[in-house]
Formats: C-alpha cells, sequence, structure tokens
C-alpha cells in the first residue's frame, strides 16, 4: 500500500477553491518534491497530509488511514508523520534538548534515559551536539532547523513533510540544511514530501518532481525526466525556465 494516497481530492477556504481534483500516490521510501508559483497549493497540500488542514471531497489515505473520514484521529497520523515548517516553531521557552525529547515523552512514553539517548544521537546526526543545553533563540536560523527535523526525527516517522523549510534562512545557512535533509533521504527508508525552491536538492535528491499550477498537479515526474528532459507541461516548461535563469 502507497505510504500517501491522494483520490480525487478537494479543498475549499471557504468559497476558494484551493486543491482541484487532487490524485497522487506516494510510495514509502520515495524522496519527492512539490514546486509552482506562490498561490499555487503547494503548503495546503503538504498540510492535508498531517490533518492540519482538513479536506472536504475525495479520499486521503496515510499510512492506512484515511483522513477524509471523521472517525480518523489527526493525532494518530501525526505520530507517524512528522512536519518541518518555515519558521522552525520550536518551543522559544525550553532548551534545543528539551524540545527535541518533549513529544516522545509526552504522546510515546519513552524512558527518560532512552529519550535523552535518542535525542543527543540526533544531535550529532544534525551536527549539533555542543548546542544541548542553549535557547532556540541562541542559535542561528539555520541551527535552529537543524534541531527542528531532529525533533520531528525523534518520533521516529515513517513519513517526513517539510514546508519550505529553507526560505526563511540567510543563504549560507542553507546548505547545512539541505545536506542534513539529504543524509535522511539517502540514508534511511523515510518517505519524504518536500516543498522547495531550491532546484539544487530537486534534481539531487528527490525520484520525483510535482509541478502544481492554481490548485492542480500539472507535472508529475521522476527528477530525471523533469531536469533533463523538458516537463511536457506548458507553465511547468516555464516555471522552470524562470527560476533556473534566476
Ligand atoms: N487559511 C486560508 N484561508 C483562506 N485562503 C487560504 C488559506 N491558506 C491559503 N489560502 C489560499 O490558498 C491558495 C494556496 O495557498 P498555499 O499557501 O497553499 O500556496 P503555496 O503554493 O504554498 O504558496 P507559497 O509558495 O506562496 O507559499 C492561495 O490563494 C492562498 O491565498
Amino acid at each position: 500500500m502507497a505510504m500517501i494516497e491522494f483520490q480525487d481530492v478537494q479543498k475549499y477556504y471557504g468559497n476558494f477553491h484551493a486543491l482541484k481534483d487532487i490524485n497522487l500516490k506516494i510510495e514509502a521510501g520515495e524522496t519527492v518534491v512539490l514546486i509552482g508559483p506562490s498561490g499555487s497549493g503547494k503548503s495546503t497540500l503538504i498540510r492535508t497530509v498531517n490533518g492540519l488542514e482538513p479536506i472536504q471531497e475525495g479520499k486521503l489515505i496515510v499510512n492506512g488511514q484515511d483522513l477524509a473520514n471523521k472517525k480518523t484521529d489527526p493525532n494518530r497520523i501525526r505520530k507517524n508523520v512528522g512536519m518541518v515548517f518555515q519558521h522552525f516553531n520550536l518551543y522559544a521557552n525550553k532548551t534545543v534538548l528539551e524540545n527535541i525529547m518533549l513529544a516522545p515523552r509526552i504522546v510515546l512514553k519513552r524512558p527518560e534515559q532512552e529519550n535523552k539517548e535518542t535525542a543527543m544521537q540526533l544531535l550529532d546526526q544534525v551536527g549539533l551536539r555542543s548546542q544541548a543545553n542553549k535557547l532556540p533563540a541562541q542559535l542561528s536560523g539555520g541551527q535552529q532547523q537543524r534541531i527542528a527535523i531532529a525533533r520531528s526525527l525523534a518520533m521516529k516517522p515513517k513519513c517526513l513533510l517539510f514546508d519550505e523549510p529553507t526560505s526563511a534562512l540567510d543563504p549560507e545557512m542553507i546548505d547545512d540544511v539541505l545536506n542534513v535533509m539529504k543524509e535522511i533521504a539517502q540514508d534511511s527508508d523515510m518517505t519524504m514530501l518536500v516543498v522547495t525552491h531550491e532546484m539544487g536538492f530537486a534534481r539531487e535528491v528527490a525520484n520525483r518532481v510535482i509541478f502544481m499550477d492554481d490548485g492542480r498537479i500539472l507535472e508529475d515526474d521522476t527528477s530525471e525526466k523533469f531536469f533533463n528532459g523538458e516537463p511536457s507541461n506548458e507553465r511547468a516548461r516555464q516555471f522552470l525556465g524562470k527560476i533556473i535563469t534566476h
């Protein structure tokens, strides 16, 4: 069974039709990059996957559960589906270590010693062990985002969603975050769905590239075909031309 499956999904904000006829299947272990112009529905789509935005029509099956079914508890989905946001969303008054240990302690009831060991291993993985006792505000944006990724990984999710994880960062911080994401994609069997404008990452790391415009998926290709061939959709071609020349 696919990790994520949209079947004829429609999403409205009031009268505004934000996601139109979405059909999409993402298999476990895939790394999929979602691109498209501002306002095309990328964030909305990714936020439906862990129930942050409800859908109005269709089926959305994530890790075997249908989010369109009112009986499905989004918290059960979120145990297995982590999310990394543009603005990190760390707890400002808790240390780095506490940020990472909090959800496993409360949600998974992970024993304290094991929880701490896992958190320290994750800090090693993102290169920030020495920052364990700092508060988020004492770190750079790039460091905070790597902590946010470690925090998501601490729940041992099957799937990670990234919503423009580098777009709030100074250019010199971006590669550190992308490198952590690349390692996760290459060294684990995590399913990753990433909204990003970083085409180098898309080209190098993604299996698939999905192009959205005006609430619709207009192109869904292997990254090889998307970047080396030509997207068959005219708007996708124009978009690609613009971002690669700028
Ligand atoms: N909470 C909301 N209420 C009403 N309209 C919304 C809401 N969130 C998003 N929208 C609208 O839905 C459309 C899609 O927005 P979304 O944020 O998903 O696009 P996006 O492709 O992620 O854009 P960007 O690249 O600028 O972040 C936009 O027209 C936006 O104004």
